[in-house]
């Protein structure tokens, strides 16, 4: 439904997205995770065909992004990260003008419109002027103008971002409902929490590069079996991390400055059975405690792991 070869975004001497392979099946929710200036933006508008690729291919409904790019406009609806309203139009007048561009029939039109502000929570405001919308809404309003020409594709670029805690679980709600209307969707976000009951796989973008592709199902399996045992002592001292190394359960130390972080395999009683073991080797220790792993800390030290880094 959606697949990418080798597609690559360069500005100037800047690699903005570098060979990018990319699939998503159809029906399916695809999330695109990276900091600020991964290259998010760079990849979803080179498939929503708003910038021209440097080089490699992408298809949609298999259709070629570069030679068929009205075909990829009438299967996909496009959010970018940043967008206008239009000030003068109430909701019901947004989304009819965006039908008239789309050519959707007369007939389907205010159907289609009472149906979308449903699902998008708006019924009560489809008279209210759209900048008299709060940021939360106006963001819903901008999925349901997506979905006005009734693509089979989603490319929604931050749909949550600059959303209050309320605002980003009405905006999760709505995707749900997206993925279950059996849309393929494109999804990208900096919060890889957002999309934890959204997605059904992950990619991870740094620098331009996809550096690890799974499941999330895989990945909240992972994130409830390991954990991160945070110790704090006399870094200087080698003798912890010989005992640590030990520890078949212990599957990476990293070296902070005041202790160490310890990513943990193992049950609640091995891993009272280490601490027991760090008291009688003498060991002092001014903390021992767990934390919650981080899914995309985890994530990444995963894929490390397995590539042998
Ligand atoms: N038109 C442009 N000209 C030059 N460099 C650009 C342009 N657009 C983006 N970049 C650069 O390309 C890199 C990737 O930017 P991009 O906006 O695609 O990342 P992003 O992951 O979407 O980040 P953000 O979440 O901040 O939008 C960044 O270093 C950015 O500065």
């Amino acid at each position: 439904m959606i697949l990418t070869q080798n597609l690559t975004k360069r500005y100037g001497r800047m690699i903005a997205v570098d060979e990018l392979n990319l699939s998503v099946q159809r029906q399916t929710v695809f999330g695109l995770v990276g900091e600020n200036g991964a290259g998010k933006t760079s990849a979803l508008s080179m498939l929503a065909t708003l910038s021209t690729p440097t080089s490699g291919r992408a298809y949609i409904n298999g259709h070629e992004i570069s030679r068929y790019p009205r075909e990829v406009r009438q299967s996909i609806g496009y959010m970018p990260d940043s967008f206008g309203v239009y000030d003068g139009l109430t909701v019901t007048e947004y989304l009819r003008f965006f039908a008239d561009c789309y050519d959707v029939n007369k007939r389907v039109v205010q159907r289609r419109t009472m149906d979308l502000l449903e699902r998008v929570q708006l019924t009560d405001k489809r008279d209210t002027y759209v900048n008299a919308l709060s940021r939360g809404m106006q963001q819903r309003l901008e999925i349901a103008r997506c979905l006005m020409h009734d693509p089979d594709v989603l490319i929604l670029d931050e749909p949550a971002s600059g959303l209050d805690p309320k605002s980003r679980l009405d905006m999760r709600g709505v995707l749900q409902g997206l993925r279950d209307m059996g849309k393929t969707i494109l999804i990208s976000t900096h919060i890889l929490h957002d999309l934890a009951e959204v997605a059904d796989e992950i990619g991870i973008l740094r620098k331009g590069e996809m550096v690890a592709v799974a499941a999330i199902q895989v990945m909240l399996e992972h994130s409830n079996a390991y954990r991160t045992l945070r110790l704090r002592g006399d870094v200087a001292d080698e003798s912890l991390e010989r005992l640590l190394a030990q520890d078949k359960q212990v599957l990476q130390v990293d070296k902070k400055e005041n202790g160490w972080e310890v990513l943990y395999a193992g049950t609640a009683r091995q891993q009272a059975m280490l601490l027991t073991s760090i008291v009688q080797a003498g060991i002092h220790l001014t903390e021992f405690a767990e934390r919650p792993t981080d899914i995309e800390q985890l994530f990444l030290r995963l894929s490390a792991v397995q590539e042998g880094m």
